[in-house]
């Protein structure tokens, strides 16, 4: 049952929807006889496979309703096909189609008029021709003879989809197929083939008919080839006679018709001889031929080897030209990307000319302007030479008019200052009347009770002093200062200026040279001033140096407030022309104020101090600072050399009051103020000797007291009445200090005394 398991093969297939071909051949077990048929049928594309070939019912023929969806169908043995069912074929279900039923061929077999009929839907199928004239179609005119029956090939139905077959057999079959197809069968598709292209599972198929077309009569005979027997009656041209049957009794025409063919068969025995006699050229024309062909087919290799060649180079030159065509686009891109940046260079090319036409525009205009700025630079710096010595020459004339100004007011001044009760001074201590009648006048008077306290000695209780200026308890440090400053303005026109501090233990002496952190004294000030004013000075091309020194006279010892512990001995020299030197003493070249100041502080620390009665933090020694200004003017080459010193001396107390362990140091600075005393009396007396030797303080300061020196002495005063008669005493100094003229000189091109250490 091969048959059965193909056809049960194909249901499987059909639902897999892939069918394409199938091919059944199989013995037919009718009629107790093997027969064999061909039959080539579509399943996948139509839905179709045939099942009337089985006398089980399932494969009846009657089942025409999936005959209908035959699109097309050769059957090679249709009698046999037929020859079982043919009573149970039963036109009933092609009648409602009988108009579209077409008849496409008709062909005679086994003495069966058969017809292959073809349906709307292209169904097509056998059956009696006879019945079909019958009852459906014309009489079969179009009925071909026995004998005219085309031998069918077999089919070749093409699924593209089941991808088979190669793509140029394909493409062959397609071409020959539809051409065909186009001859024989309406062009119009089923409609289950058009339902299933819809449903896209599978498209529509192509059939291929061939058939051997029978060979024309004019056709020469090829060896071995037979000549067709073709019937007179069959020949296309000829009209065709209808065939009477001569009966057995007419001899006459037999004959006759025997003799016709005799004819026939002399003349085809004829041309058969002559055909034979030009067969060995024929022969020869078929070696040439293949000799030929052989070369032709040699040729033909070659052609295609060229062919081939030339396809891959064809190929190769496609894909050349494929990477050509990118790199061309590429390139394409790239130049019109550059051409872009290209035109946004240019454009910015012509703002940025613009911008530089405009900017040279303005170059020009700020040339001219730089050429007239520069002209008035000349002018301008012309003017300013000339204003420069016309300040030069000012300069001289205040310098002149400034130190005839202090000589007026005397070589030597003295300035009193009283210092004001601090903290509980004022209740716990009994105080002085003291009154400043004018600013250059004090009166101090002591109280009755304290007159009655002495025991009515007789005692000038009211004293009246004449400085050059007084300053009372209420006076501040810039008050003080006012009329300092004019003497440091002396110091840098070349002159020496000293200053110092004197009076009792407690009075007010450090505070009025050093000060307090938030009210600074004169030796601050003055750095200050040295400062600001050498700034200003340098508007007129001078140029200063300034050097200090830090000493303090401890015991009639000198010692160097910047190395308090160095072990060096400090001498006093006195130098022709540059007056009294310290041996080993530092000299600190200093740069600005703030230098100067952080080095007067360090000396202030190591001063020697101690507790006295009058004053917790009583100053010990006379401690002197001395800052060296030498100035150069670079035009006129003048060069100035003054000094400022800056003296505190210790406080004078008495030896009854003071302490047994501080009575040395009582006794020396005692000893020493006496000394300036007696240097002050000689020096107001003009005597030939004046004892400056006769103590380190004097001698130190010898030529500012008595030499080319501008002094200033502040004589300090206690407002207590227990400090009446040292108040008296100091008074008394200061006033005959007042009396002594000195004639101080400028100092011109003075040598400055060289640092020994650098401190910066
Ligand atoms: N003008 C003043 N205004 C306010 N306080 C002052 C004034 N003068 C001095 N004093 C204060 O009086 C006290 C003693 O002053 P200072 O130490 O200056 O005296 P002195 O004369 O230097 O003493 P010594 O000779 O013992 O060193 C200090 O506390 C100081 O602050």
């Amino acid at each position: 049952m091969r048959w059965q398991e193909n056809v049960e093969q194909t249901l499987t297939e059909k639902k897999k929807c892939i069918q394409c071909i199938t091919e059944a051949n199989h013995p037919y077990p009718c009629r107790g006889e093997n027969r064999s048929w061909t039959v080539q049928y579509r399943t996948a594309a139509c839905g179709l496979f045939l099942k009337q070939r089985s006398t089980r019912p399932e494969f009846r023929p009657n089942h025409f309703e999936e005959w209908d969806q035959i699109s097309y169908l050769y059957i090679n043995d249709a009698k046999s096909f037929f020859d079982v069912p043919r009573e149970k074929l039963s036109p009933k279900p092609l009648r409602p189609r009988q108009d579209n039923l077409k008849v496409v061929k008709g062909f005679r077999s086994h003495g069966v008029h058969n017809i292959l009929c073809a349906t709307e839907n292209l169904l097509a199928y056998t059956m009696d021709p006879t019945k079909i004239a019958k009852s459906y179609l014309k009489p079969p005119s179009k009925i071909l003879k026995s004998g005219s029956i085309p031998k069918l090939l077999p089919v070749i139905i093409e699924n593209k989809s089941s991808g088979s077959c190669d793509v140029k057999d394909q493409a062959k079959n397609a071409a020959v197929s539809q051409k065909n197809t186009n001859k024989v069968f309406p062009r119009r598709r089923s409609k289950s083939a058009t339902d299933l292209r819809l449903l896209g599972t599978i498209k529509p198929t192509l059939t291929i008919e061939r058939t051997v077309k029978p060979l024309e009569k004019s056709a020469p005979l090829r060896i071995g080839q037979k000549r067709p027997i073709t019937q007179k009656n069959e020949e296309p041209n000829k009209p065709k006679v209808a065939r009477v049957k001569i009966p057995d009794w007419d001899y006459k025409s037999r004959f006759q018709e025997l003799q016709k063919k005799y004819h026939t068969l002399q003349d085809e025995h004829k041309q058969i001889k002559t055909q034979v006699s030009n067969l060995p050229i024929l022969e020869e024309e078929v070696k040439a031929l293949r000799e030929s062909n052989k070369i032709n087919q040699d040729q033909l290799e070659l052609l295609i080897k060229k062919e081939q060649k030339l396809i891959e180079e064809k190929i190769e030159v496609l894909q050349e030209n494929n990477t050509l065509k990118n790199e061309l686009s590429k390139s394409v891109k790239d130049y019109h990307m550059l051409k872009n940046l290209h035109e946004a260079i240019e454009n910015e090319n012509k703002e940025n000319l613009s911008r530089l036409k405009s900017l040279q525009e303005a170059l020009n205009a700020s040339e001219l302007a730089v050429m007239c700025l520069k002209e008035k630079c000349a002018s301008l710096d012309f003017a300013t030479q000339q204003l420069k010595r016309d300040l030069e020459e000012h300069e001289n004339l205040r310098r002149s008019l400034h130190n005839t100004i202090q000589d007026m007011k005397g070589n030597i001044r003295v300035f009193c200052r009283v210092r004001p009760p601090i903290d509980n001074e004022e209740i716990e201590k009994q105080q002085c009347s003291i009154f400043f009648p004018s600013e250059t006048t004090l009166e101090i008077r002591k109280s009755r009770e304290s007159v009655s306290v002495t025991g009515g000695k007789n005692m000038d209780l009211k004293q009246e002093f004449n400085f050059d200026k007084v300053f009372p308890p209420e006076a501040n440090q810039t008050e003080v200062f006012e009329e300092l400053s004019q003497l440091v303005q002396s110091a840098l026109d070349g002159y020496h200026v000293c200053v110092f501090a004197y009076g009792q233990t407690g009075s007010g002496k450090t505070y009025t040279m050093q000060g307090s952190a938030h009210d600074h004294g004169m030796i601050p000030r003055t750095i200050d001033l040295i400062f600001d004013k050498i700034d200003k000075l340098a508007i007129g091309d001078w140029t200063y140096t300034v050097m200090a020194s830090f000493l303090e006279i401890y015991n009639e010892n000198v010692k160097d407030l910047l190395s308090p512990n160095s072990t060096h001995n400090y001498e006093l020299r006195y130098n022709e022309g540059r007056g009294v030197t310290v041996t080993n003493l530092q000299i600190v070249h200093i740069a600005s104020a703030a230098e100067l100041k952080t080095l007067m502080e360090e000396a202030h620390k190591n001063r020697a101090v101690a507790a006295t009665d009058f004053n917790e933090h009583s100053s010990r020694s006379h401690a002197v600072t001395k800052i060296h200004l030498e100035g150069y003017h670079k035009n006129s080459k003048t060069k100035y050399a003054g000094s400022v010193n800056l003296v505190d001396l210790a406080g004078s107390e008495s030896a009854k009051t003071s302490a047994a362990e501080r009575l040395n140091e009582t006794k020396s600075i005692n000893k020493s103020l006496s000394t300036l005393g007696s240097v002050m009396l000689a020096l107001h007396n003009k005597d030939s000797h004046v004892p400056y030797r006769n103590s380190k303080l004097t001698f130190l300061l010898q030529s500012c007291l008595g030499g080319n020196s501008k002094t200033l002495m502040f004589v300090n005063i206690s407002p207590f009445e227990e400090c009446f008669y040292e108040s008296i005493n100091s008074l008394r100094f200061a006033a005959k200090v007042k009396d002594i003229k000195i004639n101080a000189k400028r100092n011109k091109t003075y040598g400055m005394m060289t640092p020994l250490q650098t401190k910066h």
